[in-house]
């Protein structure tokens, strides 16, 4: 399929729809109300620290909604407002926070349902409205919806628009994509609808076994069964690894992503000539910005001397699991929750773990005077943040009373 002209096509349909419906103002007053927090704007305000009896909070420089899952959220509930009859779906869920989803629900925003791990678009009729969110959705969704007839409303991040064009790009010039992603992730599989030939790495050490693979060959079929879910119909080690560009899934560890480019870039020059560097490496900037500052913001939060971090996100968020990787690189103790409710008491916190088990540690808030680190992904609500903060406060005032 020619992708690039299919997009245009759908962005001049009629039935398609990127902007919002002008409802901007209302909304905001509704997004406010409901996702934001006078105690986090106050420790803001107060240079990002609170102390509450024997606890100092500290929250790190960057956290909560980017700009990118703002603008969907708002989008999406303006859609509710401007069809306030109309049945609305949403191909994925709009953004990876239990709490946003579940509003999303109760405005009967409804999920495409899934049979046999495929999704059925039989229940989507003309008159219906759909959302693709924020990470967007696969171009051959788009082109079933649009076939349909159905009014599309476009949430995706122009940030990952981006990483779209950049895979466009090194279709046009025939490289490999070499995307640093999940290749579950809703956003890496759009991205990679988008491709020509890719290949989808998780890590460095997926790289290096690429690498290896360029500069020495090596064992074909096992290539092939490491990646079988990670790369193009009929990919061929031997034949596409000659000329790649690198692109990423927008919220990996950026510092993970440079790496790769790096040592991709060192190989080709490596393997072929520098002045023929152009000819076999390609790679343009997609890191997003917010994901660059929420991660930087970690970066001096684990030099902060605290006892513990809390980092808050739904557990399928991949921007908030790659801030604690940060807080366990360091060895700060560390705890991803999504919601107060995993405060479970002084004694008893359920988090989960960087290997994606949800575990329950005893003992895990220490007595006496105590320096939290808080952060969250580009997800959450800063609505949930205060709720934890809250209770964490109030725990320890219990427990100085005893
Ligand atoms: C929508 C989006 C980022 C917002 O955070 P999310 O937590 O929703 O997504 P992710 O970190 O990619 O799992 C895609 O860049
Ligand atoms: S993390 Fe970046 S790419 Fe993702 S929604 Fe936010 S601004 Fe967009």
């Amino acid at each position: 399929m020619d992708t690039k002209a299919f997009k245009r096509s759908l962005q001049h349909s009629d039935n398609y729809n990127r902007k919002g419906f002008g409802h901007q103002a209302e909304v905001a007053t509704q997004l406010e109300s409901e996702f934001q927090s006078n105690l986090i704007q106050e420790i803001r305000d107060r240079n990002y620290t609170i102390r509450r009896g024997n606890v100092t909070i500290q929250l790190a420089q960057a956290f909560g909604f980017c700009w990118g899952v703002e603008r969907a959220v708002a989008m999406a509930y303006e859609t509710r407002q401007h069809f306030p009859t109309e049945r609305i779906w949403i191909t994925n869920e709009i953004i990876h926070n239990p709490s946003v989803n579940k509003r999303m629900q109760e405005m009967q925003v409804e999920f495409i349902p899934v049979i046999d791990k495929v999704k059925d678009f039989s229940v989507v009729n003309s008159g219906d409205v759909v959302i693709l969110p924020a990470f967007g959705a696969s171009v051959q969704e788009m082109q079933i919806l649009h076939d349909k007839g159905c009014q599309i409303v476009d949430t995706t991040c122009p940030w990952v628009s981006k990483v779209w064009n950049t895979v466009e790009k090194h279709k046009k010039g025939d490289y490999t994509s070499i995307i640093h992603g999940k290749y579950k992730h809703e956003e890496t599989v759009a991205t990679s609808s988008f491709a020509g030939k890719y290949l989808i790495v998780l890590n460095l050490k997926e790289a290096e076994y690429v690498i290896n693979y360029i500069l020495n060959g090596g064992d074909r079929e096992e290539f092939l069964a490491k990646f079988s879910q990670a790369c193009s119909a009929g990919f061929d080690p031997d034949q596409d690894l000659q000329r790649v560009g690198i692109a990423n899934q927008t919220t990996m560890l950026k510092g993970e992503t440079e790496q790769i480019g790096k040592m991709l870039e060192h190989t080709m020059m490596k393997k072929y000539r520098p002045a023929e560097l152009n000819q076999h490496f390609q790679n343009f900037n997609t890191i997003c910005d917010a994901t660059q500052e929420r991660q930087d913001a970690m970066l001096e939060l684990v030099e902060e001397n605290v006892d513990l971090i809390i980092v808050i996100g739904g557990f399928n968020s991949s921007n908030t699991t790659q801030l604690q990787q940060i807080a366990f690189d360091r060895g700060i103790p560390s705890y991803h929750i999504d919601s107060v409710e995993r405060i479970q008491s002084i004694n008893s916190i359920e988090h989960r773990q960087l290997t994606g088990e949800l575990v329950i540690t005893e003992n895990w808030l220490p007595d006496g005077e105590i320096k939290v680190g808080v952060t969250s992904g580009a997800s959450t609500p800063d609505k949930v943040v205060e709720d934890i903060i809250e209770k964490i406060f109030a725990l320890k005032a219990t427990a100085a009373l005893v």
